[in-house]
């Protein structure tokens, strides 16, 4: 739960514990709201601030995920509790007290095989471990980033594991509303990246789900078939019965903030409503960015295997979802941040720099920072509360493991050209599961630069991309890909632009237009916030 140590005193009651809550001082808080607020960024706050439930919603660059840091301090202003996730580790990592929806829910990597009763039964108890690792669920307000890749069925677990496992002083006078009767703050654009094998087992027991006509449906294999037959079109969180139980408002925001360039505005709304390329803008997609390697995992990994006897210079890190089981390091690399690490000086999820030497470990307090830059204050502290002491002992293990390095310096080469060389130290990350804490896991928070997966680049802005448009890419995930790079500058498609499929299926488009009539499609609209 975010903030996680003790709060000042408010004018405002807070319903929970507030010993698990913390300072309005934290430096990640602090710098990840240094910028002003647009009048429709304000209206989500004051929506949040009047206690009302809000999905808010806009194309990619609008400011989503950044916006969550301003409610955070708002929600916070206002005494209450706060509690941020979302599906994936990267995105996750980016927000205050951030963590996964997983671990949120105290799943472990087999959760899901599990009844949901049995799940709720491990996860309940008096023991003061369960208790402590509990407390997140009586968080006034419970905020999800990337909705869109969070299933309709996790939303429903959200929502039944949410609703049984709050407080009862709490929960008591809200038993009939949606999460126990905590405040839900929901964002992520639907164009963007589905769910993630959104029917694998079934909810009430735990059976892996059959699929029906080539995949089009899904069901239960037991005799009953629980829940009856899914559809695929079902998998979205805004198709389950918990979205409608939370009775939203919707917002949309229109201002796009990470593009500042008025053609690739046009060209990115374009792509995502399926309208065709002009001539003119085919060849700027595909000449106007930077040349860049044309490499895919396969060709990075033969690359990591022919090199595989040049230990030296080499460091290694620990897997999670989406991260290598290895990262091999070495000097004169490209590498990419997969966390940020100073906003204000530009060092942020995506940044693109180059190994440029290493720093030998030490093993004092310094390690647990990602960076410092020059004499201001370390601006991420990466291993708060009960965890840091663990942390500092695997971290410690790992120096004194691999003597060969250090901590790789970066220079990364800044949106503006500037260079700016840190020191990228590891982050730490613990997994738990109904009280017991399972897994701890220590990485250096950079991937190797010449290519990345879509999914790792979640969140990101990158400077410069290039994609491949005849490569066989899922809903969503070229236009995730694409709306990455700030300008056309930094953007380079190779193949035939014209092959990039749209973005927002029927489904989507139904949904969008029911709850904002016409404005998301309206490209006059869009336009006209950038002059056009
Ligand atoms: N009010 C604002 N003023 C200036 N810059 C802003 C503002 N809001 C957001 N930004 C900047 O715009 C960029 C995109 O923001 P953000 O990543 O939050 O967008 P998003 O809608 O979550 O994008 P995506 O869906 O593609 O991940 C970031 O660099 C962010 O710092």
């Amino acid at each position: 739960m975010w903030p996680p140590n003790s709060p000042p005193e408010s004018s405002h009651t807070s319903r929970v514990d507030k010993s698990s809550s913390g300072s309005n001082d934290d430096p990640q808080l602090k710098e990840q709201c240094s910028w002003p607020l647009t009048q429709e960024q304000q209206d989500v706050i004051d929506e949040v601030a009047a206690g009302n439930n809000v999905f808010y919603t806009g194309s990619a660059g609008s400011g989503k995920s950044t916006l969550i840091s301003a409610i955070v301090k708002k929600v916070w202003e206002m005494g209450k509790s706060v509690q941020v996730i979302a599906p994936s580790r990267v995105v996750a990592a980016l927000h205050p007290g951030g963590m996964t929806v997983e671990r949120f829910l105290g799943h472990i990597p087999n959760s899901m095989d599990i009844p949901i009763n049995q799940l709720l039964h491990a996860l309940s108890g008096k023991s003061t471990m369960k208790v402590a690792e509990r407390r997140r669920f009586a968080a006034d307000v419970l905020i999800i980033d990337e909705i869109n890749m969070v299933s309709g069925e996790m939303l429903e677990r959200i929502n039944h594991l949410m609703t049984q496992l709050r407080p009862r002083k709490i929960r008591r006078a809200d038993i009939h509303a949606p999460c126990g009767g905590a405040q839900l703050v929901v964002t992520g654009n639907f164009g963007q990246l589905p769910p993630t094998d959104p029917f694998r087992c079934c909810f009430l027991c735990g059976k892996k789900m059959r699929q029906l006509q080539g995949g089009s449906c899904f069901t239960c294999p037991s005799q009953n078939y629980h829940g009856g037959v899914y559809q695929e079109s079902q998998k979205w969180a805004f198709k389950s019965n918990s979205w409608d139980f939370a009775k939203f408002d919707h917002v949309h925001l229109n201002e796009i903030h990470r593009q500042t360039d008025f053609d690739f505005v046009v060209i990115l709304q374009k792509f995502r409503l399926r309208i065709p390329f002009t001539a003119d803008e085919v060849r700027s997609m595909m000449e106007g960015g930077p040349k860049l390697s044309d490499a895919t995992r396969e060709d990075l990994d033969k690359f990591f295997e022919k090199h595989r006897h040049t230990e030296d210079g080499f460091l290694k890190i620990f897997s999670g979802d989406q991260l290598r089981p290895v990262v091999r390091l070495r000097e004169g690399m490209n590498v990419i941040l997969q966390v940020n690490v100073d906003k204000l000086a530009g060092l942020c999820n995506g940044s693109q720099g180059r190994i440029v030497g290493f720093e030998p470990f030490n093993t004092d307090r310094k390690m647990l920072h990602l960076s410092q830059g020059g004499d201001r204050p370390p601006p991420f502290w990466l291993v708060p509360g009960l965890n840091e002491r663990f942390a500092k002992d695997i971290i410690r293990w790992y120096m004194e493991r691999n003597q060969v390095q250090g901590w790789p310096r970066v220079e990364f080469k800044l949106a503006n050209g500037e260079l700016v060389t840190r020191t990228i130290r590891a982050t730490f990350q613990v997994e738990s599961f109904g009280g017991r804490l399972l897994l701890g896991r220590a990485r250096i928070p950079l991937l190797p630069g010449w290519a990345i997966t879509v999914p790792e680049s979640q969140g990101m802005t990158i400077p410069r991309v290039a994609l491949r448009a005849s490569d066989t890419f899922g809903e969503g995930q070229m236009y995730t890909t694409m709306s990455r790079a700030p300008s056309l500058n930094g953007l380079t498609v190779i193949g035939n632009p014209h092959e990039l499929p749209g973005c927002i299926s029927d489904d989507i488009r139904k949904f969008l237009t029911e709850k904002f009539g016409t404005t998301p499609f309206m490209e006059p609209q869009l336009l006209n916030s950038y002059g056009g």
